[in-house]
């Protein structure tokens, strides 16, 4: 575990050697020191009387420790929760930098309540192990330490007895140990999933609700919460007898303990005043030993927290350049680009140019490659075989900072985060000023209805927030492309799910987002792309066909066929 959070939070050997440890162990010192003073008092009762200046010393010696004692704890607690909470902050910072590098192919093969459980819920352990289980866990074992090494002083005979109850519970520790390791292990996997299924079940309930899918109904998520249920169950049900074992093998020792005293009492080889500080310090020592079983434990539960964190965090972010290059203009060139998701191929063989300030319209059937074309040029994913370039850069000899700050990219289904109005068109340029939103709203056709919102730029949209339609949806995203004022531009089917009205509002917004800027766009409705300068026809992941609307129109190929299709479905009405 130990070698997990270094790795995880980037630390050395020294976190755990530094001034906190060194606090909880002069706490568990002062802690321990009343004991002798204790012990001097009780031997003094029985051997000698006592005269007021040794009352007084004892009392005085009493309160120093218990000072000493509480003002090292605090010290402990405030620097261990200090360096904890600074640390899993950073962490926190280092995993959502590290998942935004991440290629897609990461989301694409791990499941969401993966991501999520190792972004909120394994951060949350690892934070719990740092700032509370380990610091108690340190000091559990220190106090045994001390005790220990006091009971040895104070009797070796029965100090053996007590001691010999390491070397038997220890390899019951050990035991429930590699048990938890193997179950919780299961465990946490289950949990993933079936958070996953919840995120699902969350996601979709609108169109679980109109197909009168229930929670019971919907098999899968019913299935990870039994599948979680009785993991959590059997983690329970294998390590806790071991667990209950340590703890008799624990009391057994006790017993001996006061059986062994009582023998050597009678046989008047061991004095009634050593025999009950023994106790009361064998006592200490049982209930250090008994806790560091029970940190032990949750230690145990949590290493597969760190060990998701880490395992996500060795996942390699797509390369970035070691001399980065930044192109001299914003063409696109495509060279014999052969790309697939995982084993399935795609793309093969895609060679086309987009001049700088070119307009290319890519069309096709569903499922021809079109949108895949897209997230290569912005790296969502590497190609397999040939480049795609900018400006005759290789996109790979670009950093993604720079790459990304030429691209605006509007989606088909639009992104909203639960913000206000002002933070979401913001997304396009965190730096610029209210009145540059305004005026990015202004060009995207949402002036208007933003100023009609219950508190205008504002009103908190997305989830839990105002329900925007799909075109003031889109004409949002269309705001933030106006305010990245990037040179190039891709739009994904923009005006697809659109009724009339809004698509005349998002077309007229990206006409004017379009000028000067190097365009590919993906359109389903092929009048809307007549004007393009070059049109690419894609089919089965290669191109079928490319050329302006007019020459293609005049074709016998693919593009005559769809367009024929589309004047045909024009007026079609459901009877
Ligand atoms: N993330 C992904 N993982 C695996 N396969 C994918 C992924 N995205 C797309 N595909 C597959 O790649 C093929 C091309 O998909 P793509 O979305 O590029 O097509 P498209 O032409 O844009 O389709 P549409 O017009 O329906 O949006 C499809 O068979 C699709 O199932």
């Amino acid at each position: 575990m130990q070698r997990t959070i270094q790795a995880i939070l980037h630390v050395d050997r020294s976190l755990w050697i530094n001034k906190a440890l060194l606090y909880i162990c002069v706490e568990m010192i002062s802690s321990v020191a009343p004991y002798v003073l204790l012990y001097w008092v009780i031997y003094s009762l029985f051997h000698a009387s006592i005269g007021l200046e040794w009352i007084v010393f004892w009392t005085i010696g009493l309160i120093a420790f218990f000072i000493l004692q509480l003002v090292f704890s605090m010290l402990a607690q405030r620097r261990v929760q200090n360096e904890g909470s600074q640390s899993i902050q950073r962490l926190r910072l280092r995993l959502g930098e590290h998942l935004r590098k991440l290629p897609m192919g990461f989301f694409k093969k791990k499941n969401q309540g993966d991501i999520s459980q190792a972004l909120l819920t394994n951060v949350d352990e690892v934070e719990l192990v740092m700032t509370h289980i380990l610091p108690q866990m340190i000091g559990s074992i220190v106090l045994c330490l001390l005790n220990g090494l006091l009971l040895v002083w104070i009797d070796w005979r029965l100090a053996l007895v007590v001691l010999i109850s390491v070397p038997l519970a220890v390899p019951l520790l050990l035991w429930s140990q590699k048990v938890m390791r193997k179950r919780s292990k299961i465990r946490h996997e289950s949990f993933a999933t079936a958070s996953g299924h919840l995120q699902e079940y969350i996601e979709n309930i609108q169109l679980l609700k109109a197909y009168q899918v229930t929670g019971a109904k919907f098999k899968r998520l019913d299935q990870a919460l039994a599948r979680f249920r009785d993991d959590s169950i059997r983690v329970e049900a294998f390590a806790s007898p071991i667990l209950y074992l340590y703890a008799a093998t624990i009391e057994i020792c006790f017993i001996v303990l006061l059986l062994a005293g009582n023998y050597l009492l009678i046989e008047s080889r061991l004095e009634v005043s050593i025999f009950v500080i023994f106790l009361i310090i064998s006592l200490q020592f049982f209930k250090a030993f008994r806790s560091v079983g029970t940190y032990m434990g949750q230690l145990r539960f949590m290493v597969h927290a760190g060990e998701r964190i880490k395992d996500v965090l060795e996942e390699m972010p797509l390369a970035e350049p070691e001399q980065q290059i930044i192109p001299l203009n914003n063409s696109i060139t495509f060279d014999h680009v052969h790309f697939g998701y995982g084993n399935k191929s795609i793309l093969k063989d895609v060679s086309f140019y987009v001049p700088d300030r070119g307009l290319v319209a890519l069309v096709g059937p569903s499922g021809s490659g079109k949108s895949t074309i897209l997230s290569l040029i912005v790296r969502f994913w590497d190609v397999n075989q040939g480049s795609v370039q900018i400006g005759n850069t290789d996109i790979t000899d670009i950093s993604s900072n720079e790459l990304l700050s030429r691209i605006s990219y509007v989606f088909q289904d639009v992104q909203l985060f639960n913000d206000t109005v002002t933070e979401n068109i913001l997304m396009g340029n965190r730096d610029a000023s209210f009145e540059q939103v305004v005026e990015a709203a202004q060009l995207a056709q949402c002036h208007s209805f933003i100023e009609k919102l219950p508190h205008g730029y504002d009103t908190v949209v997305g989830t839990g927030g105002i329900h925007l339609s799909g075109g003031e949806k889109q004409r949002l995203s269309i705001a933030r492309a106006f305010l990245k004022e990037a040179p190039i531009l891709l739009l994904d089917e923009v005006t697809a799910s659109l009724d009339s009205e809004n698509e005349k509002l998002v077309q007229r917004a990206i006409s004017k987002l379009a000028q000067k800027k190097t365009v590919v766009v993906i359109a389903h409705r092929l009048k809307t792309i007549q004007s393009a300068d070059h049109i690419i026809v894609l089919s089965d992941g290669g191109i079928e066909e490319q050329g302006t609307h007019q020459m293609l129109v005049n074709g016998q190929g693919l593009y005559q066929h769809l367009w024929q299709e589309q004047q045909a479905a024009g007026g079609w009405k459901v009877k």
